[in-house]
């Protein structure tokens, strides 16, 4: 299908991503509504590594299908920018959420969690490893389901491009952040850890190695965190068991939803969540 702007009545901008902005749209044959993304060739540096990352993301998330994973449903390009027909995501950013909300109750931290495992089983059975799972990349829709809606993926190993470090260091595992390792060789196992670091974070409501740069670093490298006492002793568990130093026992995608606490507020569970949440926890 070639799509081309006369295509699409542009709405309100949504907001502005790292390397453009974002319209609300609407293709005039269907009424579809979507999520339009305009990224300026200037800005993506001629010849630099964003390019051509660009191209190979959109390559990646074209062939996604998976509820918690956002859509990309074409793209095209005029001579100064780049056009990504999205899917439109209506409750936006959740990390605006769980900043408006300081932390989520464990009912709604569990459903989310297990949305995210869904969607990482998903992208690891087709050796895909997302590298970069945090509130900030990942998108509400409507009902409240959570879709993952970075490009920043890499499939199969790693290439040697040094993971640019202009974000927070707060969620990298330490096998990325430990220096002298010569090819960066990680597995999907680092989304095991970022995705330790958000549960820790949806119910804290602050990262587990947030300090300044150079401690983060020290702490991420030791594992060194502390779970507040007031988080149940399941949510306890089951992020004690993701951020593990040795990539190898870290919990698999599988057993994080059967882990008891998910399991506890997972839909099936609904008479346990719907106590708590009228208990307001
Ligand atoms: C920086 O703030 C940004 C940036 C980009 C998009 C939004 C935003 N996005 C969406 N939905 C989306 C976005 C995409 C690519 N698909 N669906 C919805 C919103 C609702 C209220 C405010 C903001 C929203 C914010």
């Amino acid at each position: 299908k070639q799509f081309h702007l006369g295509m699409f009545e542009i709405g309100r901008p949504l907001g502005k991503g790292k390397f453009g902005r974002v319209y609300l749209a609407r293709e005039r044959g269907s009424n579809f509504i979507c999520a339009l993304k305009v990224l300026y060739k200037a800005e993506l540096q001629h010849g630099s590594g964003v390019e051509k990352q660009v191209r190979r993301e959109i390559e990646i998330q074209s062939n996604l299908r998976h509820p918690n994973i956002l859509k990309l449903y074409g793209h095209f390009h005029d001579s100064k920018r780049i056009f990504l027909i999205l899917e439109f995501a209506g409750k936006g950013e959740l990390y605006k959420h769980l900043r408006r909300e300081n932390r989520f109750p464990e009912w709604k931290a569990a459903q989310y969690i297990a949305q995210m495992a869904s969607a990482l089983r998903y992208l690891h059975r087709k050796h895909v490893i997302h590298r970069d799972i945090k509130p900030e990349n990942i998108l509400m829709g409507i009902h409240g389901e959570i879709k993952i809606s970075d490009f920043g993926w890499s499939v199969h190993a790693p290439n040697n491009r040094r993971a640019t470090l202009c974000g927070t260091l707060d969620y990298l595992p330490p096998e990325m952040i430990k220096s002298g390792s010569n090819d960066n060789w990680y597995t999907e196992k680092v989304d095991l850890w970022s995705l330790g670091v958000l549960t820790y974070e949806f119910l804290v409501g602050e990262a587990p190695f947030e300090d300044t740069p150079v401690m983060t670093h020290k702490r991420i490298a030791r594992a060194d965190m502390t779970v507040p006492e007031w988080v149940s002793k399941e949510a306890k568990d089951l992020i004690k068991k993701l951020l593990v130093l040795d990539p190898d026992k870290r919990l698999p995608l599988e057993e994080v939803q059967n882990h008891p606490w998910i399991i506890k507020h997972c839909v099936k569970g609904e008479r346990v969540s719907n106590r708590e949440k009228a208990q307001g926890k």
